[in-house]
């Protein structure tokens, strides 16, 4: 069945579960997809403290001499208390101590007899960083659902969370088919090429933080694609490339009915990637991409990159487009919703100079795609785009403003 991309996203959703529950260790849990709600145990600062090294005061001290006598460092349980015509010398972090009612920073005193002579303006809780401020107790934290990366392990850190429920990460098995294929270890002869999908879709799948097994290349026989098959079917997703077409040796699809896959769609309204086919034996979905590379890693992108948020349990699980224009026109032939990659500098979007279905090259140097509407010919400079990025960190080559 031909689908249009929008119906090929909706079967891949409605068919498409979140993954079961595990527990980890905070320390291994980067990357993974938190399966609970978190909610604020202590108050952030647990108690008042002081934001600079100086001194904890009492505001009618201001302008006067005051006695100093006492310490109190970050880490000290101290029960001093401030009293008029005294300050107490306190370091940053430090509990703020009972009477105080503002900070003066050290270097804006001076020393005197005993003591050091405070400023002439002091305002009421200046320098006090306040129990709570940061976070409150009992607030929520982060939601299910949320990817954990290292700015959300803080907020478990600093809660003294150890262990938390996340989502097993999908399993992905992968193999590719062609007789032309030899893996990057194997020597090829004059008629055969490396197989350059399987590494590539491994490497992503486990960018998009799948566990990923590569079960190797198939030959073009209906028996070995059975075997392949057989081998990876204790996954969630199956991944091939190859064999998607109508040609002689083209026994792919042949050899999942085999199995009794349940086929939502075999072929998408795009360019590249028209022979993409998605379905499901079990519990393991399948995907099978066509072989020409640049066809197979877009649409692994797009349908691979959805099944995979679909099956990770993620709340933000859609792919989403950034905003940006084109940097200069571009034309192309209309028909098919066309897939073109391309860079993004931040603001606008200029396509590879030279692509097509079954080069390896394009995606090396790109950093993005976009994908543009089957009757459109030309995409003007600085026309709207939205660009889908395959990898971000934002970096130049040559240093910029970063104001
Ligand atoms: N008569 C028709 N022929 C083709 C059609 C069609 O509609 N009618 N569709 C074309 C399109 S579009 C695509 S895409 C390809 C898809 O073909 P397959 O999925 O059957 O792929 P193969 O024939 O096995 O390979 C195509 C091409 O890619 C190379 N390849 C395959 N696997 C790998 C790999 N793992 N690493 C590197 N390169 C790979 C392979 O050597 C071929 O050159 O069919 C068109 N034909
Ligand atoms: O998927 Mo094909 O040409 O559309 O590469």
């Amino acid at each position: 069945m031909s689908v249009t991309i929008l119906q090929a996203l909706d079967f891949i959703y409605k068919n498409t579960k979140t993954k079961a529950l595990k527990i980890l260790p905070l320390e291994q849990a980067l990357d993974f997809i938190l399966a609970e709600d978190i909610y604020a145990t202590h108050n952030l600062p647990p108690y008042n403290n002081s934001a600079m090294d100086g001194y904890a005061v009492k505001i009618l001290d201001a302008g006067k001499c005051v006695k100093v006598e006492h310490t109190i460092f970050a880490g000290d349980d101290s029960s001093e208390v401030l009293t008029s015509g005294y300050a107490i010398k306190i370091m940053t972090g430090a509990r703020i101590p009972e009477g105080c009612e503002c900070i003066v920073p050290k270097e804006d005193t001076k020393e005197c007899q005993d003591g050091v002579i405070l400023p002439q303006n002091l305002s009421k809780g200046k320098h006090i960083r306040l129990c709570g401020e940061d976070i409150k107790k009992e607030n929520l934290l982060l939601q299910k659902g949320q990817r954990l990366q290292a700015h959300q392990i803080t907020l478990l850190a600093s809660q003294g969370i150890s262990h938390i429920k996340v989502h097993k990460k999908p399993r992905l098995a992968l193999f590719a088919s062609g007789n032309e294929l030899k893996m990057h270890f194997e020597q090829v002869e004059s008629h055969q090429l490396y197989n350059t999908n399987t590494p590539t879709l491994l490497a992503r799948a486990k960018e998009l933080g799948c566990e990923v097994e590569f079960i190797g290349t198939a030959e073009d026989t209906l028996d070995d694609l059975k075997e392949h098959i057989k081998s990876a079917l204790n996954s969630d997703l199956i991944v091939t490339s190859g064999g998607a077409s109508v040609g002689d040796a083209d026994f792919t699809k042949e050899a999942f009915s085999f199995f009794g896959m349940e086929t939502f769609f075999d072929k998408v309204e795009i360019k590249p990637g028209k022979p993409t086919a998605f379905g499901k034996i079990g519990n393991t979905f399948i995907l099978n991409l066509p072989g020409n590379p640049l066809a197979a890693t877009l649409n692994f992108e797009l349908f691979g990159g959805s099944i995979i948020l679909a099956l990770s349990g993620a709340r933000e699980k859609y792919l989403k487009g950034i905003d940006a224009k084109m940097q200069s026109e571009y034309r192309l032939k209309k028909g098919r919703i066309s897939l073109v990659p391309g860079t993004f500098n931040g603001s606008s979007f200029e396509p590879c100079k030279k692509f097509a279905p079954g080069m390896v090259s394009p995606l090396a140097n790109s950093n993005s795609y976009i994908m543009i509407d089957a009757g459109i010919e030309v995409l003007k400079k600085d026309e709207k785009v939205k660009v889908i990025p395959l990898r971000f960190s934002f970096t130049t080559d040559k240093q910029e403003s970063l104001l």
